[in-house]
């Protein structure tokens, strides 16, 4: 596409003004682009996802800020242009639409490089984003704690400054005149690097801060007895529905990407009258720039401690394989073994969503599956299944704890109190001669304390057992 190129034409009709790239169409008004580039022989199929799916996700993206999609398109590419990612005569038509739509941001849902970016904003005179500076986007909005906040701008600061590193360096000019921004000699990109690398040490050391104090606070409910069991998956696939189910509580649930951000935690009490902490994380998604899970490792600690992970899948997508594939990639990078049967439970949503066969099949399919291995159908949105996962849940818990039986003298109020704070009492009778029996829950490690204190006997599971 020749007539790109100089782009020094002057203003004339229909032209925009003198800096071409100034957008000048509607900044909400959004067209969005799903490059997808022909199949590489030996690339893995799992991976591969649909280009419909891939659009749906992107539009939803572009949605999750409210941006409006006036247009979307798949387009296939036999390879990547290093100069424009796209080749010239699809940028030409996708330009004849942004203007036709008087969009004034292209989403291209795809790692683009500065230099990219640049040339798609001139020619399209458009602002340009790619899938990465989206994503901060909508992070940047949703974050609500001060954690959460911190994290999303050292993000973003990270993004920034690779960017400018990449951008620029060939670019690079002397600051000329304006002496107190930067020492003497000091160029454009060195002053930029300089201040984005202030504000990220500034940053780092305030998030160390705010990360001591949640290490407190989790250390105070580390002494609470009830273990901690946390929702894990990919963005929409039904975490906070499914918790609030559970709860009964009303996270912000929405068919919005990363409707949530900042983990919630919340007590729970199952039906077997088991005490759980129910924790609600942010929604994994492919391709999460490595430098953002770096930076929610620190809110994904709940999940990283949990003693048992729930991870929710939706099994009415059709990339929902692909999509436990990320997480189960994200899992392992955060430390937890994805295939370790014993923490983890897989939990199959939006049941109500399949047809007949497709129900039969996933059914069949979760029964195959046995032990602790076996995955749980569910509907958060109808409630089915509700019962089995609570149960499911609870086996899980009673089999790695410990139910021990004890007496104790009712005059040792101070004993009693200290098993309440520290083990779970699930049972609680006083004999004729006023002693209590107790049967209290606990986890392995805490059980040889009680047996020395308490001269508490190690007996088999009163429920859940079975
Ligand atoms: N049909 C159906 N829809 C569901 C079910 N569970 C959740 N949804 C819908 O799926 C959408 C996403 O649900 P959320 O609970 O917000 O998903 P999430 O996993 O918390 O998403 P993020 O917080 O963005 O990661 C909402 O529109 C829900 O109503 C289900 O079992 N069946
Ligand atoms: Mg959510």
């Amino acid at each position: 596409m020749e007539s790109r190129n100089p782009r020094r034409s002057p203003a004339g009709s229909g032209e925009s003004p003198a800096t071409t790239d100034e957008p000048t169409g509607d900044a909400t008004r959004v067209v969005v682009l799903v490059p997808h580039v022909a199949r590489r022989p030996g690339e893995e199929g799992e991976r591969r996802r649909s280009p419909e799916a891939r659009l749906d996700e992107a539009v939803g993206l572009a949605g999750a800020i409210d941006l409006d999609v006036v247009a979307a398109h798949v387009i296939g590419l036999s390879t990547v242009r290093p100069a424009t990612y796209l080749g010239s005569g699809k940028v030409e038509e996708i330009g004849e639409d942004v203007k036709a739509h008087e969009a004034g941001l292209v989403f291209v849902d795809a790692p683009l490089s500065p230099v990219q970016q640049r040339n798609l904003e001139k020619a399209w005179s458009a602002k340009v984003i790619d899938r990465t500076a989206l994503i901060l986007e909508i992070f940047g909005q949703r974050a609500r704690t001060k954690e959460g906040v911190l994290q999303v701008e050292l993000a973003h600061l990270n993004y920034q400054k690779s960017r400018l590193v990449r951008s620029w360096t060939h670019l690079e000019r002397q600051r000329g005149g304006f002496g107190f921004l930067g020492g003497p000699g000091e160029t454009q990109i060195e002053a930029d690097r300089r201040i984005i690398g202030e504000r990220i040490t500034k940053i780092e050391r305030e998030l160390e801060q705010v990360k001591r104090t949640r290490a407190l606070h989790r250390a105070s409910r580390k002494k609470v007895p009830y273990p901690v069991v946390a929702l894990v998956g990919y963005t929409n696939a039904g975490k906070s529905t499914l918790f609030n189910r559970l709860t009964a509580a009303s996270v912000m649930a929405q068919d919005l990407l990363f409707a949530t951000l900042d983990p919630t935690l919340r007590q729970v009490k199952l039906d077997t009258g088991d005490q759980i902490i129910l924790s609600d994380t942010v929604g994994f998604i492919s391709d999460l720039p490595t430098q953002l899970v770096a930076a929610f490792r620190a809110t994904l600690e709940e999940v990283i401690e949990a003693d048992i992970i729930l991870h929710v899948r939706d099994v009415s997508h059709e990339d929902t394989a692909a999509q436990a594939a990320d997480v189960a990639d994200v899992l392992r990078g955060l430390g937890v073994d994805p295939d370790d049967d014993h923490r983890l439970i897989e939990v199959w949503n939006k049941i109500d969503r399949l047809d007949e066969e497709g129900r039969t099949r996933t059914f069949n399919s979760a029964a195959r599956l046995t032990g602790d291995a076996h995955p749980i159908p569910v509907s958060a949105l109808t409630g089915e299944g509700m019962d089995e996962l609570k149960l499911a849940i609870a086996r899980r818990l009673s089999r790695d704890r410990v139910t021990l039986a004890l007496d104790l003298d009712p005059a040792d109020g101070e004993g009693l109190g200290w098993l309440y704070r520290h083990s779970e009492v699930l049972d609680r009778r006083a004999a004729d001669n006023g002693t209590l029996h107790l049967v209290v829950r606990v986890a392995p490690d805490r059980a040889g304390n009680i047996e020395r204190r308490f001269g508490a006997r190690r007996t088999a599971s009163r429920r859940g057992a079975a």
